[in-house]
């Protein structure tokens, strides 16, 4: 597969557009498979890279995956092979994705064991573990970190209950906790427990193979260790992220979009938060319809000062939409501040922008402000590197609306994320190849 997107933008968009299987609710889920040794099916799972991986090692760790359809899959963890976990493949695979770490928590409370190298994803500053070592341990773990090998392993003969109070409200930290805690003896309570959308529908999988969690959609989260979990059927939400990128690239290129299927009460603050930027959308059943606007104005604090949108765990505003904002923002009407306080690198991509025509100023590594063009000067298409997943839709969003041709290097980074992007977006009209 070709590493470039060319694309010719300025062009409108229409027709419907169906949001992808959540990459992040896969990620999580997958890794559960191997909480039990009975079958597990999971249907809507995104055909992307990331999620292939971890299919893939699933699958050199000896579990048994039978594809059965288009992103439906069945497997089956009964035998499972310790000796690729320790090898310097698995160092090499496991290091290629973030999600991968999930598979730790499982893996110690089935084996007693478990071992993974420092885990991949986006390079988008500093992404600690602490959190999910922190609780590991809490709940009976012993850790050890192999610092020239960049090696982590846990051991424990058994696990048990306790109270976790969280340092942060880690989403992959609390997913590996929940799982451990699943089938440890007893009781166990985690505090500042991370609660989006994706976390939930695990804890919900959990319960259908026979744990016992409540407080689901809280921070606090009890769970009652069971001694067997056994098979079940899951089915992966619309991923967030996604949709939140089809608003933006609607208003972007001042197209009629309908984005299908949103399953609208997970949705969170998402949709307020893009109709601040003054973008109409509207709920038509489990739809958004997104007219075509000539353009949108920026809304302001009650008290006249600038908006300011950042992110936050859940509920707050997902990091991974602030660069759809920023770059939605640069033809919007007035002046929007964007604060990126969860992650330290990810806000660099906005000197692309800046080359493309936009008025932004990086004021620091967290915060840019964003002045507006209004549609007045479109943005002028360039050639430029994706930096990172969320960074590189974003950019795409930008060179479909600018004027001119495009070229995007490292589209891999996208690939990461999205499923057949190119074909999705030629279908609702837009030019753009993959050379
Ligand atoms: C595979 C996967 O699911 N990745 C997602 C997951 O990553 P991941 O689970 O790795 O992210 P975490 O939730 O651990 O934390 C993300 C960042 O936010 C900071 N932080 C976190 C909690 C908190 O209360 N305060 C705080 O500042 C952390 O220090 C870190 O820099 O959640 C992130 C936050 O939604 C998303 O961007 C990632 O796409
Ligand atoms: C940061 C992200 O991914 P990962 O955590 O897998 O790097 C993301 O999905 O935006």
């Amino acid at each position: 597969m070709s590493g470039t997107f060319q694309i010719r933008g300025g062009k409108r968009l229409h027709g419907e557009i169906t949001p992808q299987g959540a990459k992040n609710e896969a990620l999580q889920i997958l890794c559960a498979v191997l909480l039990t040794d009975e079958e597990v099916r999971i249907k809507n799972i995104p055909d992307i890279h990331d999620v292939n991986r971890l299919i893939e090692i699933l699958g050199d760790f000896g579990v048994k995956v039978t594809k059965n359809g288009h992103g439906d899959y069945t497997f089956k963890a009964d035998k499972v092979n310790f000796d690729y976990i320790k090898s310097n493949e698995f160092k090499k695979d496991g290091a290629k994705l973030r999600g991968s770490i999930m598979l730790m928590g499982p893996m110690l409370a089935r084996y007693g064991e478990a071992y993974m190298p420092t885990p991949g994803g986006d390079k988008i500053g500093r992404r600690r573990l602490d959190t999910h070592f922190q609780g590991l341990v809490e709940l009976g773990a012993e850790f050890h970190y192999d610092e020239e090998e960049f090696f982590y392993s846990l051991k424990a003969k058994e696990l048990n209950g306790k109270f976790i109070l969280l340092e942060e409200a880690s989403v992959t930290g609390t997913a590996n906790i929940v799982m451990a805690a699943a089938l440890a003896k007893g009781k166990t309570r985690i505090y500042n427990a991370a609660c989006e959308p994706y976390l939930q529908q695990l804890c919900k999988m959990l319960n259908r193979m026979g744990a016992n969690i409540s407080g689901i959609g809280s921070n606090l989260l009890t769970i009652e260790g069971v001694p067997h979990l056994h098979g079940t059927e899951h089915t992966m939400l619309p991923d967030m992220v996604e949709i939140g990128s089809w608003i933006g690239l609607a208003a972007m290129t001042k197209s009629e979009i309908t984005i299908k299927n949103v399953n609208w009460n997970q949705l969170g603050v998402i949709p307020n938060t893009f109709r601040k930027l003054g973008i109409q959308l509207e709920q038509s059943n489990d739809d958004i319809f997104i007219p075509a606007q000539e353009n949108y104005k920026i809304q302001k604090f009650i008290d006249g000062s600038i908006l300011t949108i950042s992110d936050a765990p859940w509920p707050g505003f997902t990091p991974d939409l602030l660069s759809i904002i920023l770059v939605v923002a640069t033809q919007a009407k007035g002046s929007l501040l964007v604060h990126q306080k969860m992650f330290e690198s990810r806000l660099f991509f906005v000197d692309k922008l800046i080359d493309m025509g936009a008025q932004i100023i990086l004021c620091d590594p967290h915060r840019a402000t964003v002045i507006g063009l209004n549609q007045e000067a479109p943005l002028r298409g360039t050639t430029m590197v994706s930096p990172d997943i969320r960074a590189g839709n974003a950019l795409l969003i930008a060179a479909l609306s600018a004027e001119g041709k495009s070229i995007i290097h490292n589209i891999e980074q996208i690939d990461r994320g999205y499923e057949n992007i190119d074909g999705r977006l030629k279908a609702i009209g837009a030019d753009i190849e993959r050379i």
